[in-house]
């Protein structure tokens, strides 16, 4: 079974405003303005991740987590990227930590 879904498909989805799509790859990034509140965004994230069976990377730095959602088994972008990148979104507005604009780069 393949739920692959374009990089259109995807920013069409519900919650995925605060991600970029490059190379396949979904990503965003969070400023959360303090190491602490960080870890408390990568612990809700490591808990979408459990519960949805699948797992984002993630850069947790000062004073910023990025994230990256991929379908290794598709080598793509699925469904699960678009449903998982808009739950972490809403922990992020749940903690007050807005996503980063997207870079200009
Ligand atoms: C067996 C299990 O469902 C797979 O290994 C899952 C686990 N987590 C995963 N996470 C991500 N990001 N991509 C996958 O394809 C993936 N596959």
């Amino acid at each position: 079974m393949s739920d692959t879904i374009t990089s259109e498909q995807f920013h069409a989805a519900d919650g995925t405003q605060d991600w970029q799509v490059l190379d396949g790859v979904a990503a965003a990034v969070f400023a959360t303005g303090s190491f602490a509140t960080g870890v408390q965004l990568v612990d809700a994230i490591g808990e979408l991740a459990e519960s949805a069976n699948h797992h984002p990377d993630v850069d947790l730095r000062y004073p910023s987590v990025a994230v990256r959602l991929v379908s290794h088994d598709v080598g793509g972008l699925s469904d699960r990227d678009a449903a998982l990148a808009a739950r972490i979104s809403e922990a992020a507005r749940e903690l007050d930590v807005p996503a980063e604009p997207p870079s200009t780069d």
